[in-house]
């Protein structure tokens, strides 16, 4: 029978003893499908002569549907749920990322020289010429991924420990897709003034300074200071990471739909760090039709000091070619709301404004949400870039040359490319490199 549920994406794992004969793995797939769920993948643990161990993948909505998967297949007969856990939880049990030795330490030779006392001469080497500490160490590699937890993915302030999964996941992310070293620096603080000091103390650690899920207005003002007193790029990832990958997914996304990016009326929900950045960037880019909403009034007023007009949900809607909203808002935007042959990006994670399909389902030529058109596109090839030829800052030439290379990677149809595309990460960072050597963002040595 098919369950009422929808299909869902939280991702579980059924650990079943089954009968090993012909078609019992099958009739345990039809039953799993009949709950309306998705099956990712089967992997045989154990072969024995009369049964087999398999784990299988399966996707719910929730821990109800889970319940009726469960119970349906415990009638089946020969079929024995042994486990079931979640693979979310199992990925991160301790923790995702680690700080691993670059060298072979196999005899005391070995330690004498990378430790006590070899390593003297290298720090008094550094001492005497401290530009040496960006070939003796790992600084020029490390990138500090700082956080007060205030504005945790659309989760809120849930402090700066709980948001500690999410710069392990941009950790993880940097030293994947571009080799960068990420250290994660939670600040349980509120006050900017504490965060730019303790930034500012560390900051001889690392070679550049990448802020993440601080909240506005915070973060304007943190990111505006320390941006001025450091002499390495310090970058807030929600508001200039995402509003490259943005730019990117516009510039395809007006391509397909025949609309020019610079003429159009944009229309931006949720003034936050996300939304002003986005805002900064289409307007450096060209963009002169800004409309905004935000439920803040003094967010409305910062986005009208950079030439937006601030205005209802119901008028952003109604009169925008593209809608772009980043407020943390879940389901926000209702189908009949929905401009016909209008873009929409509806961005906010872990759950967007409207999901892509309805979108389009209600009218939209086009829309995306904060999954695919993701920073993670961006920060990692704007950093590496940076850090190559040793910048200053990112600055917006670098962002819109970082933002035409993602646009170049997709694939027809899509408006920006897969996360793990082979080659977007090396070719921003390219284009980053070269930005940045022409616009001069970097430091004379
Ligand atoms: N896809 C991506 O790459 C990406 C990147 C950054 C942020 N985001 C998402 O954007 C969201 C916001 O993040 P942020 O860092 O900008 O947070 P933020 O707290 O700085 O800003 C959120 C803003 O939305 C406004 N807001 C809240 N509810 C609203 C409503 N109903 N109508 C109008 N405005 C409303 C708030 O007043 C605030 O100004 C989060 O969900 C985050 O996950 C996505
Ligand atoms: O973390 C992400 O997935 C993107 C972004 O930085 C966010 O805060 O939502
Ligand atoms: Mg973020």
């Amino acid at each position: 029978m098919r369950s009422e549920h929808s299909t869902g994406d939280i991702a579980k794992c059924l650990r079943l003893m089954l009968y090993d004969k012909p078609g019992h793995l099958a009739r345990v797939a039809t039953e799993i499908g009949n709950q309306n769920v998705r099956i990712g993948d089967i992997r045989l643990i154990r072969s024995g002569r009369t049964h087999s161990t398999r784990e299988l993948v399966i996707f719910v909505s929730c821990e109800d549907q889970l319940e009726d998967v469960i119970d349906a297949l415990t009638l089946l007969e020969g079929v024995i749920v042994e486990d079931v856990f979640d693979l979310v939880q199992a990925i991160h049990k301790g923790g995702k990322i680690a700080t691993k030795s670059r060298v072979d330490i196999n005899t005391i030779s070995d330690v004498r020289k990378i430790y006590t006392p070899g390593v003297a001469a290298i720090c008094k080497d550094i001492e005497q010429r401290p530009e040496l500490a960006y070939q003796y160490t790992a600084i020029p590699n490390q990138v500090a991924i700082v956080t007060n937890g205030t504005a945790i993915l659309g989760l809120g302030d849930i402090g700066a420990v709980a948001g500690m999964p999410v710069m392990e996941g941009k950790a993880a992310l940097f030293d994947r897709l571009v080799g960068v070293s990420g250290v994660p620096i939670l600040i349980q603080n509120h006050d900017p003034q504490v965060i730019i000091d303790t930034v500012r103390n560390i900051a001889p650690t690392f070679g550049a300074i990448k802020l993440e899920d601080i909240k506005a207005p915070e973060c304007f003002e943190i990111e505006d200071t320390l941006d001025g007193e450091l002499d390495i790029p310090v970058l807030h990832d929600d508001q200039h990471g995402t509003a490259v990958v943005v730019l990117a997914s516009l510039l395809n996304a007006t391509r397909f739909s025949g609309l020019m990016l610079r003429k159009s009326v944009v229309g931006v929900i949720g003034l936050g760090a996300a939304g002003m950045g986005i805002s900064k960037l289409l307007t450096s880019y060209g963009v002169s039709g800004l409309i905004g909403t935000d439920l803040d009034a003094d967010a409305c007023k910062r986005f009208e000091s950079i030439g937006g007009r601030a205005c209802s949900l119901t008028d952003v809607m109604r009169d925008s070619h593209i809608v772009i909203a980043t407020t943390g808002c879940p389901q926000l935007i209702k189908p009949e709301m929905v401009r016909k042959g209008s873009v929409i990006l509806a961005l906010s994670n872990p759950n967007p404004e409207i999901e892509p399909e309805l979108a389009v389902e209600s009218g939209a030529a086009f829309a995306a949400d904060g999954k695919s058109v993701n920073n993670a596109l961006a920060f990692p090839g704007l950093f590496r870039g940076a850090l190559n030829i040793r910048a200053t800052r990112i600055n917006d030439k670098m962002k819109i040359a970082a933002a035409q290379t993602i646009a170049k990677c997709a694939e027809e149809n899509e408006l920006v490319p897969g996360l793990l595309h082979p080659e977007v990460h090396q070719a921003v960072t390219a284009a980053v490199e070269r930005a940045g050597l022409e616009s001069g963002a970097i430091k004379p040595w």
